[in-house]
């Protein structure tokens, strides 16, 4: 099985081609490829095939070839990833499967277009966030308050008081089954300047990982709240890098680097 192996802001990803719709993949099949010892070691899988080709995404096929069918390293399926679009589609014009310049891909959490740049940075139009209120996350015996916002996938974005550098995040964050049924990406951060954050995340799934561009815009969305904003363009610094949101009136956008590292075969 042919592989490809990239990241945004060092949020990682195996990409997986099965351009006919062949592969099936077990969640046992996913964590052993994530494995950072006995496999290829990602925070996620890509599987690159045809939404034509995918009963659950089979609606977005007039408006996306391909369909980004994203899975966590514990090989559980999720609704969105941003920085795995990002990496989607830099993978897609690299292998020839999509022009540069700008085009849409359909996920489980609605189509999204993507514009690359000569630069190499890719942007995605993430749609609008929708904030459901506010919850709680205890993080290391701590508990804080944070904004729920549903980026097609559920995020707790809490503004913390703490240095997020100082945080233990080697345990998975308690939260509130009821607000949170199918469990939730928990943000933390610290505003840092104007409309600028360090944000640190546990994934729902991955586990701490060094950049989650879902949970930059809860973030961003979650600052700009407290800063008495509802618009503009925020720095989000994660442990991989600097990813850029903006939040318009009626949509956000997630701007960042997008590479590739690898290719291969698979023999596990
Ligand atoms: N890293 C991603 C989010 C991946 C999905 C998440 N773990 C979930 O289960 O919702 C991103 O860049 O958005």
């Amino acid at each position: 099985m042919r592989f490809a192996k990239g990241h945004g802001t060092e949020n990682d990803f195996v990409i997986l081609p099965d351009p006919d719709g062949e592969l099936e993949l077990s969640a046992a099949f996913v964590a052993a490829v994530c494995d950072r010892r006995a496999g290829i070691g990602a925070d996620g899988v890509l599987r690159v095939t045809r939404t034509k080709l995918s009963p659950e995404v089979a609606a977005q096929a007039g408006e996306a070839e391909w369909f980004m069918d994203y899975r966590n390293a514990d090989g559980g399926k999720a609704e969105m990833c941003g920085n795995g679009t990002r990496v989607f589609a830099r993978y897609l014009v690299d292998a020839g499967l999509a022009e540069p310049g700008e085009f849409a891909v359909a996920t489980r959490g609605g189509v999204r277009r993507v514009r690359l740049a000569e630069t190499g940075d890719v942007t995605v139009d993430m749609g609008p966030p929708r904030v459901l209120g506010t919850s709680r996350a205890t993080v290391a015996g701590r508990g804080y308050e944070g904004l729920h916002v549903d980026m097609g996938n559920p995020h707790l974005a809490c503004v913390i008081g703490d240095p997020v550098a100082q945080l233990d995040l080697s345990g998975a964050p308690a939260f509130d089954p009821e607000v949170f049924p199918a469990g939730v990406n928990v943000e933390l951060l610290n505003p840092v300047g104007t409309r600028r954050v360090v944000m640190r995340v546990f994934e729902r799934g991955s586990g701490e990982t060094r950049s989650c561009g879902t949970g930059a815009v809860a973030s961003a969305v979650a600052a700009a709240r407290l800063a008495g904003e509802s618009t503009g363009t925020w720095a989000v610094e994660v442990l991989g890098g600097t990813v850029t949101v903006t939040l318009d009136e009626d949509t956000s956008y997630l701007a960042g680097p997008a590479v590739l590292v690898a290719s291969g075969e698979l023999t596990l």
